[in-house]
């Protein structure tokens, strides 16, 4: 069971802006509300927040022109194609307060360009709706107040690591940021297998996720390596052997998931390209 333990909420988060509050944004500000930060401080900016926690204590407003007291911090939690057309409006009223990004690609230095405040940048993902994310942060100019800020929220949504090159966040969105996608796609063609050789959807379904599940916790609770587990499982000539020679027969599954990978860190690569090409209020066509 996973017990969060938090520390005081930081200065730093007593008026926190959020702009975006689709899947990721939303998913956040709901486990950072549930782990002690005051709804009441915090002024959510997005049009149409499809994942606005509810109840909801804080503020809604359309855009940052809105949003009154200047923020202690920003996060942006919009599309990485949206920061040219959004990003200047919020530059105007954010002052100096730092900003955290969590726009797969965009670079501090695109960031920096718009606004005053040092910007960190974060890799969320969604398992943090439940507090069993991993978060990847970075910055170059935060000062350790802003670091503790948004380490803070980061705990409250599982657990972190501090990347030690920015160049990094290609790679490890490619991995952790994307990765809930490659597992739940994996759950749905494990089940659909077990579908096709006789089992009902309901039971297929159930024992594709659990044993999942189980095997995450296992492989993360063990002092043996995955390797070492996969082996405990598989008896020579038996059936998890006949299963692996399909899945994994002449490095097959080695092949697809460097294609995975690689495709994923090239596309992160390529938005951050596009997103620095274009200059800031003319929206950025990736
Ligand atoms: N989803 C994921 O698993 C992860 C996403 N990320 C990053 O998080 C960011 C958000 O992704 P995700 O949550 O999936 O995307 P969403 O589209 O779900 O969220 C973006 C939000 O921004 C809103 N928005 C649109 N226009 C404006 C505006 N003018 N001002 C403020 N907000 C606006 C959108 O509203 P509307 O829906 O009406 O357009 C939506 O609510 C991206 O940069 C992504 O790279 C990072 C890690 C994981
Ligand atoms: O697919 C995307 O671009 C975002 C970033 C990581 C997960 N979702």
């Amino acid at each position: 069971m996973f017990h969060f333990q938090p520390d005081p909420v930081p200065p730093l988060l007593s008026r926190l802006w959020l702009v975006g509050c689709g899947a990721m944004g939303g998913a956040l500000l709901s486990r950072w509300l549930e782990s002690g930060l005051p709804g009441e401080g915090v002024t959510v900016i997005d049009p149409a927040p499809r994942g606005l926690p509810e109840p909801f204590a804080g503020r809604v407003v359309a855009n940052a022109a809105e949003a009154g007291d200047a923020p202690s911090l920003v996060v942006l939690g919009i599309k990485p194609q949206m920061l040219g057309a959004i990003g200047p409006g919020v530059a105007a009223v954010a002052g100096a307060a730092p900003v955290l990004s969590m726009m797969a690609g965009v670079r501090i230095a695109a960031l920096q360009a718009l606004f005053a405040g040092p910007v960190l940048r974060m890799m969320p993902n969604t398992p943090a709706q439940i507090g069993q994310g991993v978060t990847a942060l970075f910055s170059e100019r935060a000062d350790p107040v802003a670091r503790a800020g948004v380490e803070w929220l980061a705990n409250a949504a599982g657990s972190l690591l501090w990347l030690e090159e920015e160049a990094q966040f290609d790679a490890v969105t490619a991995l952790s940021g994307s990765g809930p996608a490659y597992l739940f796609r994996f759950i749905e063609a494990l089940a659909s297998a077990a579908e096709a050789v006789g089992l009902p959807a309901a039971m297929a379904r159930q024992l594709a996720l659990d044993t999942v599940t189980g095997s995450a916790a296992l492989a993360a609770q063990s002092d043996l390596s995955p390797a070492a587990l996969r082996e405990q499982v598989t008896s020579p000539n038996g059936t998890t052997a006949a299963g692996l020679q399909q899945l994994d027969g002449d490095g097959l599954l080695t092949s697809l998931m460097r294609a995975t990978v690689r495709a994923a860190t090239e596309r992160s690569r390529q938005m951050a390209e596009a997103a620095e090409a274009v200059p800031p209020k003319t929206g950025v066509a990736l």
